[in-house]
């Protein structure tokens, strides 16, 4: 059975004080009223990973980074290896996000590189694909998103792949249940025709302006596995709101 997960991406926000509140509201929360059966991952700068580590240690919530460097070490001013992660704690990352292919020239072939060298060092990949507005509007929606899943996903992948559409991302607007129910067919079919059996389990989830409104219609699309949030993850009844969302399959 799959097991559902919630991811919350806090981007560049985050100081000592009010991520250590972050979490501990979270986890107040959790104890009162268990997610059982769900995955929480929260995924913080790089600067809070260690503050927050301890915090987080035998919770229900693991603890996630945005970005890692594909080597395990090396002359590489500012980047941070897959097992220094490891080293703290960090169970997860997310890999390609949008906002790095904008920001920080990453391509396909580097967030393959990277999904390698996480796995390898014990970390699950958050590989982020998605469309932006003008592959949308020109109709090359389903074009951009197979070439991201063949560059982007190693052979042997066995982590997480996360939906995006560019357009939906601090929008406000989300994707509609029907978009999101169409395009993730389409993904599950590229990953099968890609990886075969193994393609059918992969998980898939949904990222862009999910929110405590939205979360139930779009996580009760059957195939999707769980949400990417932005935003929402940065105020804790909101991210707790679309974790209480997750159905009972
Ligand atoms: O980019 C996202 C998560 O990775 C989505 O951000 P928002 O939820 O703020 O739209």
């Amino acid at each position: 059975m799959t097991t559902p997960i919630i991811v919350g991406n806090w981007k560049m926000n985050g100081l000592s004080a009010d991520s250590a509140d972050r979490v501990k509201s979270l986890l107040a929360a959790l104890a009162e009223r268990p997610a059982t059966g769900t995955e929480i991952v929260i995924c913080p700068p790089f600067t809070q990973l260690g503050l927050l580590a301890p915090q987080l240690k035998g919770t229900p919530v693991a603890l996630g980074a945005q970005n890692c460097h594909m080597d395990e070490k090396g002359a590489h001013t500012g980047d941070i290896a897959p097992g220094m992660l490891t080293d703290l704690g960090v169970s997860h990352v997310i890999l390609g996000h949008s906002e790095r292919r904008r920001d920080h020239g990453e391509v396909d072939e580097t967030v393959r590189e990277k999904a390698v060298a996480a796995a390898k060092a014990g970390l699950t990949p958050i590989v982020c694909i998605g469309e932006t507005e003008d592959q949308r509007q020109s109709g090359e929606a389903q074009d951009t998103i197979g070439w991201q899943i063949k560059g982007s996903l190693p052979d042997g992948f066995t982590g997480v792949v996360a939906y995006e559409p560019v357009w939906a991302i601090g929008t406000g607007l989300a994707a509609t249940p029907d978009d999101i129910k169409s395009t993730v067919a389409f993904i599950r079919a590229e990953l099968v025709r890609q990886f075969g059996e193994s393609g059918k389990t992969l998980r898939i989830l949904y990222g862009g302006s999910v929110d405590a409104g939205n979360a139930a219609s779009i996580l009760a699309i059957p195939d999707v596995a769980g949400a990417l949030v932005g935003g929402a993850s940065l105020k804790p009844d909101a991210f707790l709101s679309i974790v209480y969302a997750v159905p009972a399959r």
